[in-house]
This record gives structure tokens, C-alpha cells and sequence, in this order.
């Protein structure tokens, strides 16, 4: 049936006089039909309405992760239209060079496209997920709404959203600021931290790029490939059917520049750092949240893994040997426990080896790709082999005492130093001495204004730090020897002392004594 202009009349005249009377007939009506008339007429209206509804939120059809189309409209929106927008908000943008300028949060925004006005409504919507969320706040969840005319319908779907999500991306590449993130700070402490995030964050800023990392050049090159291969390896890893990250374990002695070489990985691959402070994480479900809560093109880093918590020693003591299983070390100690008392008192961290070898390599570390995970430890041999196991930590780097190389890495860059008389005995004593790259490093900061002038004053304190690192080195040494010596002297005593009383209860034995 076709409605001509005249039922049109008789369906609008219905309508305002429904809408009049409302108010008024509401109270009198039964709760059911209230309801009924209620989304009736919600319906008609919507029917009616030229106007159509998108709606675009936060975590998509994910429970856990934001939905990429969400960041790149939120990104969009902050760029694109904020010279539309009556309220913006400022900061700085990458490197801290400019002001950036976006929408402030909460703001509607009018965009027009290809001759169509556009309307954006940002607001939020409490979760009645049945999920039982462990975070704060967590239960509110952002969405957009965008609202154009009908007649549009193709414009947009098929022009305008892949138009917002281009632009969108293309913004959030553009401005990236890259982060550092940390799992341990309260919402108080952080201004960055936003909403519900597991992780907060302050622009990562470190200095440190591989030609200022003093190690032996070929070792420098040889991660340097690595870490290009992994990049442009998004391909490879999809064909060999591996997820696309890559481990890398960081050793030695402190002040050997693990940390540093982690923040020059950062620099050169133009990733975030997520610092990752494992005796915050409450248990295995807390570990893996914060897993899924990483964006790609990261480095999710655990320092010093052996003292983070005592993973090792959990595992031994509840299997009741040494052996360190591979597969993940699921099904041997790690079955489910109910908490004794003493754990809901402590309050301290309940992750799990198993737990820590599902985070690296389990189902959950495939999702969003593109991660490197790095472990630092002073003790490598005090580690699991399962946790360091190569497709877990594929690349073990050590970081080690001072060499040659690294020293001229060092010259070069503190003091510009290429060519020296002295660099013969300091070539020859750091063979002899152990010192770190940290403590050769602080030798050659011109502090004072004397050194500043004088590079050779920084490169004779070294030699007399070298020499003294070389007395202290062959003291120890000395000592220790004795020691030992000590110790094999007391054994052979304490041998034959054993010798003479067991001889003397078998001669008593032929005797008859008991
Ligand atoms: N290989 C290196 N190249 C350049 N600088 C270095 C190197 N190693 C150490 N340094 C200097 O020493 C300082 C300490 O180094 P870093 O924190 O990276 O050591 P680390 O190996 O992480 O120590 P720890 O095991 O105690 O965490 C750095 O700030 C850096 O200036
Ligand atoms: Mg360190």
C-alpha cells in the first residue's frame, strides 16, 4: 500500500496528539503496556526518523582488548575535526618539539564529507557483563555514536568509515609519542593513566641508541639484523605459522648495559616499552590481562627475572626433584590450590612459573603480534631452563665486563678521543681487570672543569682505576686460593680423624666391646 500525503496527516496528527496526551494517560496505564507503548513508540520514531545511528565502541566484539576501529575514530576525531570542535585540550606532541591540539574528551563534533554533514557523540555505557572484572572502573566502557542522514547510507559506509580509519591510523603514526609503561603505579601517582587501563604510562625518553652501546662491534651487528629481520618479518612469520614475537635474554654482571641495550632496541625499532614489574601482578589471570592489554610494536621487558620472584624454587619444592620439565610445566605442581590463609594474608605476588611460560609462549601470546619480550638477570644459570628455553627466549645475549672494543666505543663518545698514547696500557688492563662499562663509563665523564679541558687527565684516572681494579682482582684471587687451600687441608684432617676412629671402633669391634 502506498501512503499518500493526506495518511501521512491522520498518522502525524495520531502521533502529536499520543505525544500530548502522554504525559497525562502514563499513570493510569499498566506497568506491561506502559512498556509496550513505550518501545512502540520508540520504534515508530526510529522508523520515522531520517536519521541513522552507529555506534562504535570501545572493546568491540573484544572482552579484553580495544577495538583498533575505536582508537583510529578516537584518533580521527582528535585530529581531523578539532578545529571544529568548541572545546580542545593542548599538550605536547612527539619529542615535546609542538603543541598538539585535539578534542576534548566528552565533546560532540560535526564533520562534513563530500558534501554530507556528520555528527559524532561520544559518551559511555556501564558493562552488565557477567565477567567479574578485577580492575576499578572498569565496568564503564567508551563508545561513539555517529548520526548522518539516511540518503547517506552508502556515502558513509562505503567512503566515510574507510576514510575515519585511514586517517585515523595515519594520525596515530604520525603522533606517536612512544611510551613507557609500567603494571606498578596507583592511579594517584599517574596523570597519563587513563580510565581503566591495567597499565600506566609516561613518554619514553631514553637516549641510548645502539652507537652509543659499547660492546664488540660484530655482536652489535649481529642483533642489530636480528632485530631488522623480526621487523620486516611479519610474512615469514606468518608462513613458518609462528606467532610474531621474539624473546630475548639479557645477562651478566650489573652495569653491562642490559638496560641500556633495551632502550636502544627501543630507539631503533621506534617501539613502546612495557616495564613489567612482576611482584605486582597479584596471579596468572592479572599476568595474562596485562599481556592482552599490550599493543603491538612493543617491548615488554621483566628485569632481573631471578630475583622478581621466587619461580625456580616454587617449581623444585613442590616436585620434590630438580628436574626442570620443558612443555610449559603445566599439570606437575600448578594444579589449582585453594589459597591457604597465609596466601590471602600476604598480599604478594601468586604468578606461577607455568603461569610465566603461558604469558611468553601460551595461546594468549599469539594475539596482536609484533612483540619482543626481553628478560634481564644477572644469574643466568640460577633461571629455569624451561623459562629460557630457545622459541622462549630465542636470542641470549651476554653483557659482559669491559673489552677493547667497547672501550673505543666509549672514548669516541664521551670524550672523542680515537688515537692515544695511553690506549696501549688500557687495552692491556682491561684484559687483566674486570671492570664493568658502567665504571669505565664514570671514569671518563669530564665532571670537573679540569678534565673537561684535558681528555687525557680522564684517560690517566682510568689507568688508575684500571691498576687499582687489577690489585683489588689479584687480592681477591689470593684470597680466595687460600681459602681453598684452607678448606682442602681441614678435609684431609677431618679424613683422617674419620680414618683413626673408625680403625679404633673395629680394633674395639675384635675386641668384644660393644
Ligand atoms: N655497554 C654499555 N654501553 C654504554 N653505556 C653503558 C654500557 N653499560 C653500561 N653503561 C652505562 O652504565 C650505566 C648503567 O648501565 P645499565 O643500567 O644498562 O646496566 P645493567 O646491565 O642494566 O645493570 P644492572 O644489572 O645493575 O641492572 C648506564 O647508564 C650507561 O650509561
Ligand atoms: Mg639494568
Amino acid at each position: 500500500m502506498v501512503m499518500n500525503v493526506e495518511m501521512w496527516g491522520a498518522v502525524w496528527s495520531a502521533l502529536a496528539s499520543l505525544v500530548f496526551l502522554w504525559p497525562m494517560l502514563q499513570n493510569h496505564v499498566p506497568a506491561g503496556l506502559r512498556h509496550w507503548l513505550t518501545a512502540m513508540a520508540d520504534k515508530l520514531a526510529s522508523h520515522l526518523s531520517p536519521y541513522l545511528h552507529i555506534t562504535i565502541s570501545e572493546y568491540g566484539d573484544h572482552r579484553f582488548r580495544r577495538s583498533d576501529f575505536f582508537l583510529a575514530v578516537e584518533a580521527y576525531l582528535s585530529h581531523a575535526c578539532a578545529r571544529r570542535a568548541r572545546r580542545l585540550k593542548a599538550d605536547l606532541g612527539r619529542d615535546a618539539r609542538s603543541v598538539q591540539v585535539s578534542v576534548d574528551d566528552h565533546q560532540e563534533v560535526t564533520d562534513s564529507f563530500r558534501g554530507a554533514t556528520l555528527w559524532w557523540y561520544p559518551s559511555s555505557k556501564s558493562n552488565k557483563s557477567s565477567v567479574i572484572s578485577f580492575y576499578p572502573g572498569e565496568d564503564e566502557r567508551r563508545l561513539y555514536r555517529l548520526v548522518f542522514h539516511r540518503r547517506h547510507r552508502d556515502l558513509v559506509l562505503d567512503g566515510y568509515l574507510p576514510h575515519v580509519l585511514a586517517e585515523g591510523r595515519a594520525v596515530t603514526v604520525r603522533n606517536r609519542q612512544r611510551r613507557l609503561f609500567t603494571n606498578n603505579a596507583s592511579t594517584s601517582w599517574n596523570p597519563y593513566r587513563r580510565g581503566k587501563g591495567v597499565w600506566s604510562h609516561v613518554p619514553f625518553e631514553h637516549p641510548a641508541s645502539f652507537d652509543t652501546l659499547a660492546m664488540d662491534p660484530g655482536d652489535k651487528d649481529a642483533i642489530v639484523d636480528d632485530l631488522v629481520a623480526f621487523r620486516d618479518g611479519k610474512d615469514y612469520y606468518a608462513r613458518v605459522g609462528k606467532p610474531w614475537k621474539r624473546g630475548y635474554l639479557l645477562y651478566g654482571p650489573p652495569g653491562t648495559g642490559k638496560s641500556t641495550m633495551i632502550a636502544a632496541m627501543a630507539n631503533f625499532l621506534d617501539y613502546d616499552v612495557y616495564d613489567l614489574e612482576l611482584t605486582a601482578v597479584k596471579n596468572n589471570t592479572e599476568l595474562r590481562k596485562l599481556y592482552i592489554e599490550t599493543t603491538g610494536k612493543s617491548i615488554i621487558v621483566i628485569e632481573d627475572i631471578d630475583c622478581s620472584i621466587d619461580l625456580t624454587g616454587k617449581r623444585k619444592k613442590s616436585s620434590g626433584d630438580n628436574k626442570a620439565s620443558d612443555g610449559g610445566g603445566e599439570g606437575s605442581d600448578d594444579k589449582p590450590k585453594l589459597p591457604t590463609e597465609a596466601d590471602k594474608d600476604d598480599g604478594g605476588s601468586k604468578v606461577t612459573l607455568s603461569g610465566l611460560l603461558n604469558f611468553i609462549d601460551g595461546l594468549w601470546s599469539a594475539c596482536g603480534g609484533e612483540r619482543i619480550i626481553i628478560f634481564t638477570t644477572n644469574h643466568k644459570e640460577k633461571l629455569d631452563p624451561a623459562l629460557i628455553r630457545r622459541g622462549r627466549m630465542d636470542v641470549h645475549i651476554e653483557m659482559s665486563y669491559c673489552g677493547f672494543e667497547a672501550f673505543k666505543v666509549l672514548a669516541s663518545n664521551y670524550l672523542g678521543v680515537e688515537q692515544h698514547e695511553l690506549l696501549g696500557d688500557i687495552r692491556r688492563l682491561l684484559e687483566e681487570a674486570d671492570m664493568s662499562p658502567a665504571d669505565v663509563a664514570e671514569n671518563l665523564m669530564p665532571m670537573s672543569e679540569r678534565k673537561k679541558r684535558d681528555p687525557d687527565a680522564c684517560l690517566a684516572g682510568l689507568v688508575e682505576a684500571l691498576n687499582m681494579a687489577k690489585e683489588e682482582a689479584q687480592a681477591n684471587k689470593a684470597a680466595k686460593e687460600k681459602e681453598e687451600m684452607k678448606a682442602k687441608e681441614q678435609a684431609t684432617t677431618n679424613g683422617e680423624d674419620e680414618g683413626k676412629d673408625k680403625r679404633t671402633s673395629e680394633d674395639n669391634k675384635a675386641n668384644g666391646d660393644i
